[in-house]
């Protein structure tokens, strides 16, 4: 549901892998957590780079457990805790940033997205609101009305059009993830690492 790796011998390395779209099921929401925990916890962990296997980041709630009842960890708590981390998290942005997932790189301290990669809040299309957060993550990165206009209207934005609005800190056509851990390296003062 995760997987976690030490890359460049400091930067832990978790990627969502549930397939198809890398949705936040109650599964991948545990084993994040705990791999979050784990990498604010190990000392010789200097970053933190989130990601998402196969081309895509994350595509939100996972639409399969809609009929359920909620079962393991809620999202806001997890996100509090990569907020609250002592150590810089970056979001490696690749096809859709969906919901709850657009949510996860909100509370990411940095964001690089691929060109051609994607983000939006869909929850109106479902007759819901985003309510992990991305009502005042959102607004303080990028202002009122624009969060208003993707808030009430679900349009996903190109990269792009995100890096223009304040969204994102890079854009970039190469390989996202390598991209984000020389970033990350960056933000500690590591770059070339
Ligand atoms: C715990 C939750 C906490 C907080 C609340 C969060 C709420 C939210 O996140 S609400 C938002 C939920 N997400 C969505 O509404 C996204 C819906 N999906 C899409 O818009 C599109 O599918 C896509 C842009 C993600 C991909 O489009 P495309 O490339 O055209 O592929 P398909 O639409 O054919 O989808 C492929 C495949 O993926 C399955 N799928 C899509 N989204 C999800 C999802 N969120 N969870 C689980 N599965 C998903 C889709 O059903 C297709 O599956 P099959 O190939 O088996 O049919």
């Amino acid at each position: 549901m995760t997987r976690y790796e030490i890359v460049k011998r400091s930067v832990a390395l978790i990627t969502l892998t549930n397939p198809p779209v890398n949705a936040l099921s109650s599964a991948v929401r545990l084993a994040l957590s705990k791999n979050v925990e784990r990498a604010m916890g190990d000392p010789e962990v200097t970053a933190v780079v989130i990601c998402g296997e196969n081309g895509t980041f994350c595509g939100g709630a996972d639409i399969r457990e809609f009929s359920e009842p909620l079962q393991g960890p809620p999202l806001l708590p997890l996100l509090d805790a990569v907020e609250a981390g002592e150590k810089p998290v970056v979001a490696a942005i690749e096809g859709v940033a969906l919901g709850g997932g657009f949510e996860l790189a909100l509370f990411c301290h940095y964001r690089v997205a691929h060109y051609k990669s994607r983000l939006g809040l869909p929850e109106v299309t479902l007759g819901i609101l985003p309510a992990a957060g991305a009502t005042q993550r959102l607004p303080r990165l990028i202002g009122i009305p624009a969060s208003l206009q993707m808030i009430t209207t679900g349009q996903h934005i190109l990269a792009q059009e995100a890096l223009k609005l304040g969204i994102l800190d890079q854009v970039t056509q190469k390989n996202v993830c390598e991209v984000a851990v020389e970033f990350a390296l960056g933000a500690v003062g590591m770059s070339g690492a």
